[in-house]
C-alpha cells in the first residue's frame, strides 16, 4: 500500500479541475461489455478503480486502452470465464459485471465485491432484481451464480425495499437487454445513474425516468456506440476540494463542476458562513473567517451524500460552535474519527452513533491510516491544515477514487508526496 506525506500549514491557492465521476465510470466500464461495438469514454479519472476494472476486462478478452482521460474498450471478442477475484475484491463496483454479463449472456459467475469497509453492504436488492427478471441465483462460498439461460431474461416490475445506487444500476444493466418491458420502482436518483442511462440510450437502449424514482426500460437486442461518451464531473471530488478550499485555502477556484449536483454541499458551506461564488461550471471559494457549526444528515440524492460526510469534517473543526453528523446510510462510517483524534481533533461518536465535532483551533501532524477512501480524504485535508508532517498509510484507498491527487494538490501549492507501494 502506498503512503502520502504532507507538510501542512501552507496557505493553498490557485485552481483545480475536477475529473470525471468515479461512481459513474465504475458503472460505465462494466456497462460497456453490453455493447456490440467498441466504446469510447472521455473525462475518465486516473484512479485505481479504473485500472482494476481494466484488469477484469482483460480477463474476459476485452481489450482496453487508457490515455489522457480517454478510455477505449473493445468488447467485441468477449469471452466469459472465471473473473479474477483479486481485482474483483479491490473495488465495490465489480458487482456491475453481474448485471452486465447477465444482460449479455444470460449468465454470470462472480465473487462478492470489495470496496470500502464502511459497515454492512448487502446485495440482496440486486439479487431480488435479477430474480424478478427470471434469473436463478445461488451462492456458494464467496461466489454468486446467476443463471437465466433456460428462458432468457424477461422484463418485469421490480420493487426495491430501499433506495440503492448499486441495485438500481445492476437492474438497469440486466433489463436493458431483457425481452419486453421492465419498470423499476423506488430507484436511486443519483446523477451517476442519469449518466449511465444516457450512455446506454446513446447506444440504442430505450430507458426513461432516470433521475425520478421509477425507471422504465424496453429491452433491446443490439447496442452500438456511435459517439464518445463524456463522463460527468465527480461531485464527491468537487465537495472534497470545496471543503479543502474553505479549511486551508486562500482563494481557490474549482473548475469543471455541475453546481446543481453540489447544492446540498454548497448550501451547508453557506450555512456555515463560507463565501462562495457559484458560476455555471466553476465555484470560487474565498478564505473564510468566522464559521458556524452545522447539523448534517446524510441520505440518498438529492440529500447530503454519505460520501461527503468525512471530507467536510476537517472544515467543521474550524467552526466556532459544535457540529453533529448523522449518517443514515452508513451509520458505522466512522473510520476517520480515531485517526483525526491522533491529530488533536475534538471529535467523538456519541451514544446515538452520531459524530460530534467541536471547535479545534489547531491540528498537529501524525501517522494515520486511510481505512477507506473518504476517511482518507478527511485525513488529507486535516494534514494540509495541520502543523508539521502527516503520514497517511493505506493511501491506495485514496487513490481508488481521487484523480491525480498529488499533482492537483501540488498545483494548489501544497507540500504533498505519494510514495508508491512496494507490492
Ligand atoms: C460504486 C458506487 O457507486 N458506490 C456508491 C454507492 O454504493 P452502493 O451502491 O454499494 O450503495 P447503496 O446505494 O446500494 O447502499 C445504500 C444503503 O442500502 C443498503 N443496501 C444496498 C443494497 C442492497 O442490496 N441491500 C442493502 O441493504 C446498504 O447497506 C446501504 O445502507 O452508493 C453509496 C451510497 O450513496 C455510496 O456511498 C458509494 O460511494
Ligand atoms: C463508498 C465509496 O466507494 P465504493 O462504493 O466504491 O466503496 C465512496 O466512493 O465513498
Amino acid at each position: 500500500m502506498s503512503i502520502m506525506k504532507i507538510h501542512g500549514g501552507r496557505s493553498l491557492h490557485g485552481e483545480v479541475t475536477i475529473g470525471g465521476a468515479k461512481n459513474s465510470v465504475v458503472a460505465l466500464i462494466p456497462a460497456a461489455v453490453l455493447a456490440d461495438s467498441p466504446v469510447k469514454f472521455d473525462m475518465v479519472p486516473d484512479i485505481l478503480d479504473v485500472h482494476n476494472l481494466m484488469l477484469i476486462l482483460q480477463s474476459m478478452n476485452v481489450s482496453s486502452y487508457f490515455a489522457d482521460g480517454v478510455l477505449q474498450i473493445d468488447p467485441t471478442k468477449i469471452q466469459t470465464g472465471h473473473l479474477p477475484s483479486k481485482a474483483i475484491k479491490k473495488l465495490r463496483a465489480s458487482y456491475y459485471f453481474m448485471g452486465a454479463l447477465l444482460g449479455k449472456f444470460h449468465r454470470a459467475v462472480i465473487s462478492f465485491p470489495g470496496g470500502d469497509n464502511i459497515g454492512p453492504r448487502p446485495i440482496d436488492q440486486h439479487i431480488r432484481a435479477f430474480e424478478a427478471l427470471g434469473a436463478h441465483v445461488t451462492e456458494s462460498g464467496d461466489t454468486v451464480y446467476i443463471d437465466a439461460t433456460e428462458n432468457g431474461l424477461i422484463g418485469a416490475p421490480i420493487f426495491f425495499e430501499m433506495v440503492s445506487v448499486g441495485a438500481t444500476i445492476n437492474a438497469i444493466l440486466a433489463a436493458t437487454r431483457a425481452r419486453g418491458i421492465t419498470t423499476i420502482h423506488n430507484v436511486a436518483r443519483e446523477p451517476e445513474i442519469v449518466d449511465i442511462v444516457a450512455f446506454l440510450n446513446e447506444m440504442g437502449a430505450h430507458i426513461t425516468g432516470a433521475g425520478t424514482d421509477v425507471i422504465r426500460i424496453e429491452g433491446v437486442d443490439h447496442l452500438e456506440a456511435k459517439q464518445t461518451h463524456m463522463v460527468i464531473p465527480d461531485r464527491i471530488e468537487a465537495g472534497t476540494y470545496l471543503s479543502l478550499a474553505a479549511a486551508a485555502g486562500d482563494g481557490i477556484l474549482i473548475k469543471n463542476v455541475i453546481p446543481q449536483h453540489l447544492e446540498p454541499f454548497t448550501q451547508k458551506l453557506q450555512e456555515m458562513g463560507v463565501d462562495l461564488t457559484i458560476n455555471d461550471h466553476d465555484i470560487y471559494v474565498k478564505k473564510p473567517h468566522q464559521l458556524r457549526g452545522v447539523q448534517i444528515k446524510t441520505a440518498p440524492f438529492p440529500a447530503f451524500a454519505t460520501d461527503w460526510q468525512q471530507p467536510i469534517t476537517p472544515l467543521l473543526l474550524t467552526a466556532q460552535s459544535e457540529s453533529v453528523i448523522t449518517d443514515t446510510i452508513y451509520p458505522q462510517r466512522q473510520k476517520h474519527v480515531g485517526q483525526l483524534q491522533k491529530m488533536g481533533a475534538q471529535i467523538r461518536v456519541n451514544e446515538q452513533s452520531q459524530i460530534v465535532i467541536d471547535p479545534t483551533p489547531h491540528l498537529h501532524g501524525a501517522v494515520v491510516a486511510a481505512g477507506e477512501i473518504r476517511a482518507g480524504a478527511a485525513l488529507m485535508i486535516a494534514g494540509l491544515m495541520a502543523d508539521g508532517e502527516t503520514v497517511i498509510e493505506e493511501t491506495d484507498n485514496i487513490l481508488r477514487g481521487y484523480d491525480n491527487i498529488a499533482r492537483k494538490l501540488t498545483d494548489l501549492h501544497a507540500d504533498v508526496e505519494v510514495l508508491p507501494s512496494s507490492d
